[in-house]
């Protein structure tokens, strides 16, 4: 039995794994992912290059393939229009599409909330034409909200723009505001909900007990045809109420009303078309796929998209179709991806909420919510969003059959994600192989001091530097002792010490950290201006033969040209990465040697991130960090767009808190938060950019030592593997017992047969 075997895996996917050379699961991989099979919500915290991609993405893979043949199973053939063949559905609350909490009877035409917070649900069958209605009775005391909504609303009614909502108190509700509507009603009233698509545009209107109170909502011109279909919709909070849409008598049906269970088919739509719609990954609301992958960065979305690809060629009937929807790309190129139905979507927010807004993306079968990098994604401003996409998930159902949310990272110990946990989780189980010391050990760190007071070679100018504009207006010069020309030396110095860095260390392959755009863009430019060239986009300039030759991956560049860079430098066509910190996070360069910190990161956390580049899959790495002597003043500019330093009308570079859009970094300060975090210090190296004693010690019993960086830990077998080989043992020694036997069997008849 292979030991991923063990941990459940479908024999399919155990070869993709074995096609791709994994022997054994990584320790992340061994904890989450029986624990992701047997249907639990998880949080898993593992150090970075720990394998963490295919923690999540095996089990994803063999959940979305039982669901489809499940679905598959239940109703194979799809039949479009089974309630005009049918004729009309019978129309009830259904147990699928509304909260855990919300109970719902057998027959569906009672419901009842016994928690303290709004609970809802919504019925079987929905009306797109006609003029239709439906009757709520409150069968006791509590609060109750009743109403109309789409399939993509959220349960509880009137908190979205997808729903349309009358409640006990007496308002209406829509869009999250609420509005004095009607009256108050309570235990023993019936309130009827009445939808009029012949008008234009659509209308909803209420009753109680009978008594008409008034047009509550005109429909936005845009919530026309099946795919924005309104469906009965209850919420609760601790109460009880039951709901008659006309299969039996109605207490005040209005004149030219019909019934919803009794109304034309033509003008229906019900759960059961869209169920046996989705087991094709779409639906008349749009394309429903089971799993939704969230990154915070187009580069890492396309890096799990891409893993994913190749996994799911093992999976056949049902095949699993999957789609990259990123920022940056034709949005109809991402539509025309969704056409057709897919299963897996792997995305950034941006696009991913677009099109959920536009209707093009259902979130209304997704069963297996991951967000990968959690953290990041909460740090980049996306916990309403996060939380909105929740709101749309289906989480009725229990077991396996439930909605399931997993969150990875290498740093899970924020406060904002133990909050969004609590929010969207149901007993997550804590995955921490590392807690917060999440640097693999198969990572050297060291630092390389820039004094420009000591190293004055700042003042060469060929090649020339080109600097970050932020002392444009400040009195700087080979004399002046003060704390912005030395800010200005220090950036006029980086890139001189790093061209010895690389030179001394003969580099061939590294990940070059800058802090902003302008930053890459100017580094860049240096390294052409030393010959850097970039062969791989189309010029005549060598690639990889040329020790300083690059290519930029930053925010501010095109998808295509992130997406070429990276191919490139994986490629080895280049030999340097410049980038910002979009790329800390993920990115799996195998056996990249070394990263360099240009500028330290303003958090420790990120450092972790950043350096986690290297010593993945255990290979060895080296993190080397420039860090200034003296503060510097660098950009700072929350005005999203505004480039401070292209301000032509622009006359200094004041700090943040004089106005401006500059603050004084202090390096000094982040390595002792870095190195705290690392509980370890981080050594220097020697003045001819050696590696200090120790480290070049630890690297000396590996096969051509200082060329280790980049190649297979030497001598040690990992833990897991030694458990594993521990585990396997009784049965290879009775197998070899029993090879014994056999042979010895066989050589005794030949013997015999021989007299
Ligand atoms: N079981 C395994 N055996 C061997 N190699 C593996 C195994 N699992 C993953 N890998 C390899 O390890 C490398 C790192 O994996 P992955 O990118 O999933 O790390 P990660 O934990 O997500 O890192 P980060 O925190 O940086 O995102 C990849 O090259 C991957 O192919």
């Amino acid at each position: 039995m292979s030991a991923f075997e063990e941990l459940g895996l479908m024999p399919e996917l155990i070869r993709g794994v074995e096609e791709m050379e994994w022997l054994l699961p990584t320790p992340v991989q061994s904890e989450s992912v029986p624990l992701i099979l047997g249907g639990g919500d998880v949080m898993v915290a593992a150090e970075t290059g720990s394998g963490k991609t295919g923690a999540f993405a095996l089990p994803v893979l063999q959940l979305v393939h039982e669901t489809l043949t499940e679905r598959q199973s239940k109703g194979g053939a799809s039949a479009p229009n089974s309630a005009a063949l049918n004729g009309p559905p019978q129309c009830q609350l259904s147990t699928h599409d509304k909260d855990s909490l919300f109970a719902v009877s057998n027959g569906g035409l009672r419901c009842e909330a016994t928690v303290k917070g709004w609970v809802g649900g919504r019925a079987t069958g929905g009306a797109f034409s006609g003029k239709v209605y439906y009757e709520v009775t409150c069968e006791s005391v509590g609060l109750c909200r009743v109403g109309w909504a789409t399939r993509a609303a959220s349960y509880e009614i009137g908190k979205d723009r997808r729903s349309f909502g009358y409640g006990s108190t007496g308002k209406k509700s829509h869009g999250g505001s609420f509005e004095d509507y009607g009256t108050p009603f309570g235990k023993g009233d019936i309130v009827g909900c009445l939808a009029d698509f012949t008008q234009s545009p659509a209308i909803v209107r209420f009753t109680v007990n009978g008594q008409d109170k008034g047009m509550a909502f005109s429909l936005p011109e845009h919530m026309k045809g099946r795919s924005n279909a309104l469906f009965p919709a209850v919420c609760l909070k601790a109460a009880t109420a039951s709901v008659n849409f006309g299969d039996q008598p109605l207490k005040h049906l209005p004149h030219g009303y019909a019934a919803l269970s009794k109304a034309p088919a033509e003008a229906l739509t019900t759960v059961a078309y869209e169920e046996e719609a989705e087991a094709d990954g779409s639906s008349s609301s749009g394309c429903s796929p089971t799993a939704l992958i969230l990154e915070p960065s187009r580069d890492l979305a396309q890096q799990v998209h891409d893993v994913i690809s190749d996994m799911r060629k093992h999976l056949n009937a049902p095949t699993i179709r999957n789609a990259l929807i990123v920022g940056g790309t034709d949005p109809r190129a991402s539509k025309a991806q969704l056409q057709g139905g897919v299963h897996i979507v792997t995305g950034t927010s941006g696009r991913i909420k677009d099109l959920v807004e536009s209707g093009k993306l259902s979130l209304s079968s997704v069963k297996y919510f991951i967000l990968d990098e959690a953290d990041r994604l909460l740090d980049t401003g996306n916990q309403d969003l996060i939380l909105n996409l929740f709101s749309r998930f289906p989480k009725a159902g229990t077991g396996t059959a439930r909605l399931q949310v997993m969150m990875f990272s290498a740093t899970l110990h924020s406060d904002e994600v133990k909050d969004i946990a609590k929010r969207i989780c149901h007993q997550p189980i804590l995955i921490d192989l590392k807690g917060k010391e999440a640097v693999p050990e198969a990572v050297d760190h060291v630092l390389v001091p820039v004094d420009p007071m000591e190293d004055r070679s700042w003042l060469q100018s060929h090649p020339p530097v080109p600097t970050d504009n932020a002392h444009k207006y400040d009195h700087t010069g080979p004399n002046v002792d003060s704390a912005e020309n030395w800010s200005q030396a220090v950036k006029k110095l980086k890139p001189r010490v790093l061209q010895r860095l690389i030179d001394a260390h003969k580099m061939e392959q590294c990940l070059v950290f800058c802090r902003t755009n302008f930053d890459c863009d100017n580094l860049e430019a240096f390294f052409n201006a030393l010959g850097g060239g970039q062969r791989w986009a189309g010029r005549k300039e060598s690639g990889k033969e040329n020790p300083y030759s690059c290519v930029v991956l930053a925010g501010a560049r095109s998808t295509d040209e992130r997406r070429e860079a990276l191919q490139a430098f994986k490629e080895g066509a280049v030999r340097f990465l410049i980038c910002t910190d979009v790329a800390a996070r993920g990115l799996d360069i195998s056996g990249l040697p070394y990263v360099v910190n240009v500028t330290l990161p303003d958090r420790a956390e990120d450092y972790i991130h950043r350096v986690g580049r290297v010593g993945r899959a255990e290979k060895l790495g080296l993190a080397i960090s420039l860090v200034s002597k003296v503060p510097e003043k660098v950009w700072y500019c929350k005005q999203k767009g505004y480039k401070p330093w292209m301000d032509p009308k622009r006359k200094d570079a004041g700090t943040h808190d004089q106005g401006g859009h500059t603050i004084w970094y202090d390096e000094q300060q982040l390595l002792k938060d870095i190195e705290q975090r690392l509980r370890h210090p981080v050594l220097a190296v020697n003045a001819d950019m050696s590696l200090p004693q120790s480290i070049a010690a630890r690297v000396a019993g590996q096969p051509g030592s200082g060329q280790a960086y980049g190649q297979d830990k030497m001598g040690t077998v990992s833990k897991e593997a030694l458990k594993h080989l521990e585990t396997i043992k009784p049965a290879m020694d009775r197998l070899s017992h029993l090879e014994h036997l056999a042979q010895g069997f066989y050589f005794r008849r030949c013997k015999y047969a021989k007299r």
